[in-house]
């Protein structure tokens, strides 16, 4: 278990974990796709697949939570190879950033140039409802301002600068893809643009934390995603974020409402579909 937490890997293990795929599989994605708590069968939308389990692939950390299946899934979405992972890590599994995020710096040594990411997410946003999705324009790091944040440590720079920018982290022409698409597809009445914010979790927030992110600025709140974009913006992958709004997040002293992960993971369900057919049509159209 202490090399399980170790803060930092050497160039050579991330290369390690490329050369193991890129030996396992003649696939060779340009496009690798997070896949948000409950949001893993997008993953069974890709034609013509090749899956490797987490325990099996060198140094990758192993998934914990309920709907996250920990399998990285090749295959062709749109006409186009893409990898899936289907299950991610979270920082309140236990596990350093440097290992929440150690796939992306893998996805980028094996070739890949785009990064879509997932979440559920709770809606802070009063007209955001249940179900709806919101493309994600910017991040609040709360756990990063709080001093975790995954490049703390030596930069290597063979895979980015010391001193990223984060002001461009999500791509602008991919949001505007995104927003056209859901016109096409008749989806606005429930597609939004936000900021999202990750706490470290695992616990949900009290309500005096709701009021607080709400004031900052804050659209949806979740446990994930911005480790994996800080990472991937570094690296120089485009990113596009996506959070499915599993529940809304309680402000309000009178109400009974409490959040609970079978309510987050059944919206998934509800909404599973809509969010295959927007994000395949989406791939279709990334250059
Ligand atoms: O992996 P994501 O961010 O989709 O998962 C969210 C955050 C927690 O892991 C969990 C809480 O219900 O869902
Ligand atoms: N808070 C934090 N993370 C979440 C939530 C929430 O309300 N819903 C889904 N993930």
């Amino acid at each position: 278990m202490a090399s399980a937490n170790r803060c930092s890997y050497t160039f050579e293990e991330y290369k390690e974990s490329a050369e193991w795929l890129l030996a396992h599989t003649d696939k060779r994605p340009e496009l690798v796709i997070i896949c948000g708590s409950g949001l893993g069968t997008l993953a069974e939308q890709l034609e013509d697949k090749t899956s490797f389990k987490y325990q099996d692939i060198p140094h990758f950390p192993l998934s914990t939570v309920p709907g996250h299946e920990g399998r990285l899934v090749f295959g062709k979405l749109s006409g186009k190879q893409c990898v899936c992972m289907q299950g991610r890590f979270h920082f309140y599994e236990g596990y350093p950033m440097s290992k929440v995020t150690f796939p992306i710096r893998v996805f980028h040594l094996i070739g890949v140039k785009t990064l879509i990411v997932t979440n559920a997410a709770g809606g802070i946003n009063r007209s955001f409802n249940v179900g709806d999705i919101m493309l994600i324009k910017d991040h609040l790091n709360i756990a990063g301002l709080s001093g975790q944040n995954p490049l703390c440590g030596q930069n290597d720079e063979r895979f980015g600068v010391r001193f990223p920018c984060m002001s461009d982290a999500y791509d602008k022409q991919l949001l505007s893809l995104a927003l056209e698409i859901a016109k096409e597809m008749n989806y606005s009445s429930f597609i939004h643009q936000g900021v999202y914010c990750m706490l470290a979790g695992p616990t949900y927030e009290t309500i005096a934390e709701c009021c607080m992110l709400n004031t900052l600025g804050a659209d949806a709140v979740g446990m994930s995603t911005i480790p994996e974009v800080i990472v991937a913006r570094h690296c120089g992958l485009r990113v596009f974020g996506l959070s499915l709004i599993t529940n809304k997040v309680v402000m309000d002293y009178g109400t009974h409402e409490k959040a609970n992960h079978e309510e987050v993971l059944q919206t998934c369900k509800l909404r599973a579909k809509d969010l295959q057919a927007f994000i395949t049509k989406l791939v279709s159209k990334v250059d």
